[in-house]
């Protein structure tokens, strides 16, 4: 019997604020209708309902062990064999988990985009094509003020204090040596087109191989 085709996985990672969403999105966007989905690392960050606010506030956000990445290789392994996931919704306003879900159907192409997502070798080696997008620190921290001040509902001191105590010197330890498994590496994300026609001329490519 012919041995059927699995879908691919493409990893996008880099420093949070780098701009892997943006590129992810701009790839995405590219296919509107077609057979391609996002999971994003972020969806996975463990539920904290057992914890007050003040120790949520506490946690280390940028640390392989804030992730559940058992679910997240469970669901990876259900939609590579073509099944459908309940993705989790994180509300980044409560640092938990939501009530609610997301229904993802299967599709042939998923970006999984995340900070850590190079970091564990199960997830490594579930991906086709791995890609770290490098950008400077200094433009990280200005995005990521900017961001999570208007979308996360943070202060301007929280935001730099959390950057400092832990943000920096777990991208230094855990995020930053990653780069070494990446097969393309993105400078300056977000509007990087030349990268990003690239990466969509080789989805192309997989999706003409298909017939899809
Ligand atoms: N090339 C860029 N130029 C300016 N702003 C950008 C660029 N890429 C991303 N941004 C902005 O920076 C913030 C972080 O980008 P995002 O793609 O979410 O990064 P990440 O997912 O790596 O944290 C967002 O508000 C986004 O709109
Ligand atoms: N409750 C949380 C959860 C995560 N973070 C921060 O998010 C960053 C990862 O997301 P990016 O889109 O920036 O890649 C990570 O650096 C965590 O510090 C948070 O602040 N609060």
């Amino acid at each position: 019997m012919e041995k059927k085709t699995k879908p691919i996985v493409i990893g996008v990672t880099g420093g949070s604020g780098s701009g892997k969403t943006s590129v992810s999105q701009a790839i995405y966007n590219h296919f509107p209708g077609r057979s391609i989905m996002m999971l994003e690392q972020d969806s996975y960050y463990k539920n904290q309902d057992h914890l007050d606010f003040e120790e949520r506030l506490n946690t280390n956000y940028d640390h392989p062990f804030a992730f559940d990445t058992d679910l997240l290789i469970k669901h990876l392994f259900k939609l590579l064999n073509y099944e459908t996931i309940e993705k989790p919704v994180y509300d980044y306003t409560k640092h938990t988990r939501s009530n609610e879900v997301i229904v993802q159907e299967p599709k042939e192409v998923i970006i999984l985009e995340g900070i850590l997502i190079l970091e564990d070798p199960r997830l490594r080696e579930m991906m086709d094509i791995k890609v770290y997008v490098d950008t400077d620190d200094d433009i990280r921290i200005i995005r990521r003020i900017k961001r999570d001040i208007e979308e996360r509902a943070r202060t301007l001191d929280h935001v730099i204090e959390q950057y400092l105590g832990v943000v920096k010197p777990m991208h230094t330890q855990f995020i930053e040596p990653t780069k070494k498994y990446a097969d393309i590496i993105i400078p300056e994300g977000g509007r990087n087109q030349v990268a990003i026609d690239l990466m969509t001329t080789k989805i192309d490519t997989i999706f003409k191989k298909r017939s899809l």
